[in-house]
C-alpha cells in the first residue's frame, strides 16, 4: 500500500507540484472519481521506486485536493465545456486563460513576442491596415473605401501622413488622441502605452459616422521613409510598432504599390519579411496602374514580381491586385475592364471580412498557441544548457550564437515545424536582456494542457463556425464603395454573357434578338409541333460538344415550366444561353429575371 511515491500535477494550482507518498489505493479512487468526469484537474502519471513521504509545494495538499473537488463538482454541471460557449470568441477566452496565458506568463512569451491578450482584442470588429512606402496612395484608398472624407485626412504628393490612425465608427466627426486610446477599455490599444510618449503622439483615432465602419475598421500608416530616416524622423520603432503588434490583430494587411514609381526600399523589404508570419493576410495592391501604358505596365508587374519573390516566403506566386484606387478619370484606358475586376474581387474580400472574423482570431489563436510552445521549449532548454555555478556569462553568450543548433535540436526532440520558430535574429536580440538562470524549467503539465487545449477543445469550436455568423447576425461591409459593386451597369461584366439585356428595360426579351434563327431550327426538330420532346432537345444541343454537366445545366435553366418538353420560347432561351457558354461565359444556376421568357416572367412579376 505504502510501497508507491506517486507524482501529482494539479492544473487548477498551476505552479504547485506534489510528490508524495500517499495511500495508493487513496490517490487511485480519487483520480478515478476525477477522470470520471470527463473534467478532469488531476493528472495521474504512474510510480517511483521510493518510499519517503515528501510534499513540495507552496499550497498543503488539502488546499490542493479542496481546489480541484470545487473544480470537479463544477465539472459535473459543464459536461460539455464547448457547448456552453456562446460563440466561438467566448471559447476562445477561456482558452486563453485556462491553458494558454499560463504558459505564455511562466515563459516569459509577453516581454518576447506578444502582449497578453486582453478581452477586447477578442472582441473587437475586423480591421484592414494598409502599408506603403510615402505617396503610394493609401489615403487616398481609404478615402475611396469609405466613401467620404474622414477628420485628420491630409492627401498629398509629399509625405503627409505622420501618424497611425485608426478609422472608427461614431456618432460626429472627431479626433480622439492616442493617450486618450490606450485607457479606453473598450478597445484593444492599451499594450501599445508600452511605446511611449513618442509613439502615441502619433497614434489616433478618427471617428466618422458612415455604414462601412459599423461592421470594419481601417488603420492608416505612415508612408515607410527609407533607413535611418525612418528612426531618425519618428523616434519609435516603426517595424516594431506595426509587425508585432497590428499586424497580429488586424484582418488584412493591404500593401500598396506605386506602378508609376515603383520602389521597394530596403525598409520596405524588412517590413514585408516581418510580414511573412502573416502572409494569409497579406494582400498586394498595385495601385497607380493607369499611369502608365500597357506595355509599361507590363513590365512595372513583371518588376514587382520579381521583388516580390524574393522577400515573400510562399511556394505560390503572389496574388497582386492592379487598378486605380480614386475616383478620378483613368489616365490610359486600356486596362479598364481588368482594373474593374480586380477592384471587384478585393472589395469582395473586404466585404466578407466580417463573416470571416471569427475563424480569422481561431486560426490567430491557433498560431499564437504554437508560436508559445516552441518559446516554452527554447526558454527551458537554454534554463537546462547553463552552468550552475560559474561561467554563465559565457555560456549564455554561447548558446545565443548557437541559437540554431538549440532550434534544430528541439526541432528533432519534440518533431516541432521549422515555420513554428520565432525569428533567430529577433531572438538573438531579445535573449542578451535577460539572465538565463531565471528561465523556468520545462513543465510538461502547462504543454499538455495546450496540447489538450489544441486537439481536443478546439475542434469543438471549429464546427460553431459555419452556425457562428448566422448565430451572431453578422452581415457583410456596406455603404461606401461597397454598395457600388452590384446591381448597376456599370459594374464589371453587366452587360455581357448572362447579364447581357439586363439593363435594357422590362419590355426587351434579349433572347428575342435572334428569334428567326431559333424558329428556323425548332420547325426542323419540331416537325410544326408546338412542342418538342426532351429527347430531341437533347440530340441537338450535343451538337456542342460541351459537357454533359453543362447541357444538363442549360436544360434545367430553360425548361421553366419544368414539363420536359420545349416550347419555341424555350427552346430560344436553351439556345441563348448555349451560345453564352460557348463564348466563354458562366452560367449561372438560377435563370437570372430577365431571361425569362416574357409570358413565365408576367406569371413570376404577379405571384
Ligand atoms: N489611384 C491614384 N492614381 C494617381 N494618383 C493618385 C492615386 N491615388 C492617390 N494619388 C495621388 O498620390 C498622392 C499621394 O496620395 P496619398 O496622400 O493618398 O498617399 P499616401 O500613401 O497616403 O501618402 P503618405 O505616405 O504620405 O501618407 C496624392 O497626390 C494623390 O492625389
Amino acid at each position: 500500500m505504502f510501497r508507491f511515491k506517486n507524482r501529482v500535477v494539479c492544473y487548477t494550482c498551476k505552479d504547485d507540484y506534489y510528490q508524495m507518498q500517499w495511500s495508493r489505493c487513496l490517490i487511485t479512487t480519487y483520480a478515478n472519481v476525477v477522470l470520471s468526469t470527463g473534467d478532469c484537474r488531476l493528472q495521474f502519471s504512474g510510480h517511483v521506486n521510493a518510499c519517503r513521504p515528501r510534499i513540495f509545494g507552496k499550497t498543503s495538499l488539502w488546499t490542493c485536493q479542496t481546489r480541484c473537488i470545487s473544480s470537479w463538482i463544477s465539472g459535473l454541471f459543464k459536461q460539455d465545456e464547448t457547448r456552453s460557449f456562446n460563440s466561438v470568441r467566448d471559447g476562445l477566452k477561456s482558452m486563453y486563460s485556462q491553458c494558454l496565458e499560463p504558459l505564455e506568463t511562466t515563459y516569459l512569451f509577453h516581454d518576447f513576442h506578444s502582449p497578453k491578450l486582453r478581452s477586447a482584442d477578442f472582441d473587437y470588429k475586423p480591421s484592414v491596415m494598409l502599408i506603403g512606402q510615402y505617396s503610394t496612395g493609401k489615403t487616398t484608398f481609404l478615402q475611396h473605401i469609405v466613401g467620404k472624407d474622414y477628420p485628420g485626412m491630409r492627401i498629398g504628393p509629399e509625405p503627409t501622413t505622420d501618424k497611425f490612425i485608426v478609422i472608427m465608427n461614431g456618432k460626429e466627426d472627431s479626433i480622439v488622441p492616442g493617450n486618450a486610446l490606450v485607457v479606453d477599455a473598450n478597445m484593444p490599444y492599451a499594450p501599445l502605452s508600452k511605446f511611449g510618449n513618442k509613439f502615441l503622439n502619433r497614434f489616433q483615432a478618427s471617428v466618422t459616422s458612415t455604414p462601412v465602419l459599423e461592421n470594419l475598421t481601417l488603420i492608416d500608416t505612415p508612408g515607410i521613409l527609407s533607413g535611418e530616416k525612418q528612426l531618425i524622423d519618428r523616434g519609435y520603432d516603426f517595424i516594431q510598432v506595426w509587425v508585432q503588434w497590428f499586424a497580429e490583430r488586424v484582418d488584412r494587411v493591404i500593401l500598396l504599390f506605386d506602378a508609376h514609381k515603383l520602389d521597394v526600399s530596403d525598409e520596405f523589404k524588412r517590413t514585408i519579411e516581418v510580414l511573412n508570419m502573416y502572409e494569409d493576410k497579406l494582400k498586394i495592391v498595385l495601385n497607380k496602374a493607369d499611369r502608365v501604358s500597357p506595355q509599361q505596365l507590363m513590365r512595372v508587374y513583371g518588376a514587382l514580381m520579381w521583388s516580390l519573390g524574393k522577400i515573400v516566403n510562399t511556394p505560390e506566386v503572389v496574388r497582386v491586385y492592379t487598378g486605380s484606387f480614386w475616383k478620378q478619370p483613368l489616365q490610359h484606358t486600356a486596362n479598364r475592364h481588368l482594373f474593374e475586376l480586380e477592384h471587384q474581387d478585393l472589395f469582395k474580400d473586404l466585404q466578407s471580412l466580417p463573416k470571416q472574423n471569427s475563424i480569422r482570431k481561431l486560426n490567430d489563436f491557433i498560431r499564437r498557441s504554437r508560436l508559445a510552445k516552441v518559446h516554452a521549449y527554447i526558454i527551458s532548454e537554454l534554463k537546462s544548457e547553463m552552468p550552475r555555478l560559474f561561467g554563465r556569462e559565457v555560456a549564455k553568450q554561447r548558446l545565443i550564437d548557437e541559437l540554431d543548433t538549440v532550434y534544430r535540436r528541439i526541432q528533432s526532440r519534440y518533431g516541432v515545424s521549422a515555420g513554428d520558430f520565432p525569428d533567430i535574429n529577433q531572438m538573438r536580440r531579445k535573449l542578451k536582456d535577460y539572465d538565463f538562470t531565471k528561465f523556468k524549467v520545462l513543465d510538461s503539465s502547462l504543454i499538455d494542457a495546450l496540447d489538450d487545449m489544441l486537439n481536443k477543445k478546439i475542434p469543438p469550436l471549429m464546427s460553431m463556425l459555419p452556425n457562428e455568423s448566422l448565430q451572431l447576425n453578422t452581415e457583410d461591409v456596406s455603404g461606401g464603395v461597397f454598395d457600388l459593386m452590384e446591381n448597376n451597369p456599370f459594374q464589371s461584366g453587366a452587360t455581357e454573357g448572362v447579364n447581357e439585356g439586363k439593363y435594357d428595360g422590362s419590355e426587351t426579351w434579349i433572347v428575342a434578338k435572334h428569334m428567326a434563327e431559333y424558329e428556323k431550327s425548332f420547325q426542323r426538330i419540331s416537325g410544326g409541333k408546338e412542342k418538342v420532346s426532351g429527347a430531341a432537345v437533347r440530340d441537338e444541343l450535343m451538337k456542342s460538344h460541351l459537357p454533359n454537366t453543362e447541357l444538363a445545366l442549360i436544360w434545367r435553366l430553360a425548361d421553366v415550366d419544368n414539363d420536359g418538353y420545349f416550347d419555341i420560347k424555350q427552346w430560344a432561351l436553351a439556345n441563348h444561353l448555349l451560345k453564352i457558354r460557348l463564348a466563354g461565359h458562366e452560367l449561372p444556376h438560377t435563370l437570372p429575371h430577365h431571361l425569362l421568357p416574357p409570358a413565365s416572367k408576367n406569371v413570376s412579376d404577379h405571384s
